[in-house]
């Protein structure tokens, strides 16, 4: 692999000899491969047909063998798991709550056995929290967060371009999350809208890319030193507007794929000394002892002194080295904003009322879904709102969001066809087979014609006289909808989905 000389010289200034010949040599090992459990889907990794071993400091982590090709199973269209680089996972796990991950360590403690306590996750107690995921694209830590908040709280997921903030919504569909709102707008933006807003915050930071050297050669060929400069800047405007997103209390979680000290340990000491009510928390012990420290030897000359406060808040960071740990390589660090008041925000409004679904609408929708859904109580007190013809079940906590570019708004629920409806694509994919009055578990093979658009026959007798709409499933878990007449399934998968097996 050709790495770039600069990138490589600097490395050899930063390392100690030992470690640097080894983080070289890592670089001639395979990449690190891995997939993450969507608990909102499933409960273990035990019904996964692949060889899993467990990644330390991720409760839903394994790594997997890329040659098995889950991401093209129809499980991974189920929305069963993630595929996501392993070290990644940890930024996500930094926004637990201690006494949950407590549990973790207790896992971690019994051989990785997995244990009824461990399903516990960080947010059940208190009122669920608003999180944000601030640079969200692709999803890997959103749909991380929305399986730790397990169908309770607000997760608001941005990306600031268009055709990335499609696939991070494409994402949360296929995981089934009913309370995301995605958004597709600059940081400036999003601090405008959501002041003093959230009680966690991800920044998993736009940055030059040095731990994906061996995933993918043009992070190698687009490296500069220049770019890293840029990043540094980028990520300090970033921070800066993520700051003020964040509740007194709070949590932010600063996150990069990169080795450059300009993006880690002295973005993190700029980040300090700019705003004095943070101060960093230290979870090592807690997510994995294997994790090293951030350095405070790696910081220039032009930011020295440093004060034993921040030296030791530097050492509260986390750096994810490939020659250390099955992993790419991260760095991330939690730090926590002072308690205290938030200032005085003008109240918004929950809704401006003409998109709100009115109550005889209401009463429509509620009879169009008891045709297929078994229990509509879940459904008759909740907040529905129209964006265009689509119709969306919005989490409650989601402020109005008038002159933000949405590009999810929760659930889709509907679409609106004259006077009728239709049920959408995210609401199948939330919905298991208990939910439903009629469902159609599908062999392997007839899965992969469903997502290939095929028409289904089944010679099912329960199913001979069934009409209308039909979850249809593999493996217990829904992978969108048909239209049942006579044993015959047409196919309603989206288009743009459709896969060739
Ligand atoms: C490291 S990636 C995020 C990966 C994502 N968190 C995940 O786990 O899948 C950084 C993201 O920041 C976005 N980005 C680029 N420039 C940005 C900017 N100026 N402000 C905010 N986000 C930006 C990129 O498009 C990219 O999707």
């Amino acid at each position: 692999m050709n790495l770039p000389e600069e990138f490589t010289r600097r490395m050899k200034l930063l390392l100690e000899p030992e470690d640097f010949k080894a983080f070289i040599e890592s670089y001639s090992d395979d990449k690190s491969y891995g997939l993450r459990i969507n608990p909102l889907k499933i409960e273990s990794q035990e019904t996964l047909p692949f060889f899993l071993s467990p990644v330390p400091w991720a409760k839903e982590g394994f790594y997997a063998v890329p040659e098995e090709k889950p991401g093209r199973h129809a499980l991974h269209e189920a929305g069963a798991y993630y595929i996501q680089e392993p070290s990644a996972m940890a930024v996500a796990a930094l926004l637990a709550e201690p006494k949950a991950l407590n549990v973790r360590q207790t896992f971690l403690n019994n051989d990785n056995k997995n244990t009824p306590d461990d399903n516990a996750t960080i947010f059940t107690e208190g009122t669920p929290p608003k999180v944000c995921d601030l640079c969200a694209a692709p999803g890997g830590k959103s749909t991380q967060i929305a399986g730790m908040l397990g169908n309770k709280g607000l997760l608001v997921s941005n990306e600031i371009f268009p055709q990335r903030a499609k696939i991070l919504s494409q994402n949360i569909e296929r995981l089934g999350v009913p309370n995301a709102v995605v958004c597709n707008e600059t940081p400036e933006n999003m601090a405008k809208f959501f002041p003093c807003f959230f009680d966690k915050i991800v920044v998993d930071a736009p940055c030059s890319g040095e731990g994906m050297f061996r995933k993918d050669e043009t992070a190698i060929k687009e490296w500069t030193p220049e770019n890293v400069t840029l990043c540094a800047e980028r990520q300090k405007s970033i921070l800066a507007e993520a700051e003020k997103m964040l509740k007194p209390g709070g949590v932010l979680v600063y996150s990069t794929c990169t080795f450059a000290p300009a993006e880690d340990e002295e973005i993190l000491l700029w980040f300090l000394r700019t705003y004095p009510d943070f101060h960093v928390e230290d979870y090592h012990d807690i997510l994995s002892l294997d994790i090293s420290d951030g350095n405070p030897d790696f910081i220039s000359d032009e930011m020295k002194p440093l004060s034993d406060n921040e030296i030791q808040s530097i050492h509260g960071s986390l750096r994810l080295w490939p020659h250390k740990v099955r992993g790419e390589g991260h760095f991330a660090v939690r730090l926590k904003k002072q308690d205290g008041e938030p200032p005085i925000q003008k109240k918004k409004k929950k809704s401006s009322g003409k998109n709100i679904l009115s109550k005889s609408e209401r009463k429509q929708f509620i009879d169009f879904i008891s045709e297929f859904v078994s229990e509509t109580n879940d459904y008759e007190d909740k907040r529905y709102e129209y964006f265009g013809d689509e119709l969306y079940m919005v989490p409650e906590q989601m402020p109005e969001l008038k002159g933000i570019k949405l590009v999810r708004a929760g659930l889709h629920i509907a679409t609106k066809k004259k006077n009728r409806f239709e049920p959408a694509h995210a609401f199948a994919k939330y919905l298991k087979p208990d939910d439903v009055k009629q469902y159609y578990e599908c062999s392997l093979e007839e899965a992969e014609k469903y997502l290939h658009g095929d028409v289904l026959q089944t010679s099912d007798e329960r199913l001979s006289t069934s009409k209308g709409f039909i979850l249809v499933c593999y493996n217990g878990l829904s992978l969108g909808w048909g239209k049942i007449t006579n044993g015959t399934i047409k196919n309603h998968y989206p288009k743009g989905l459709r896969i060739n097996y």
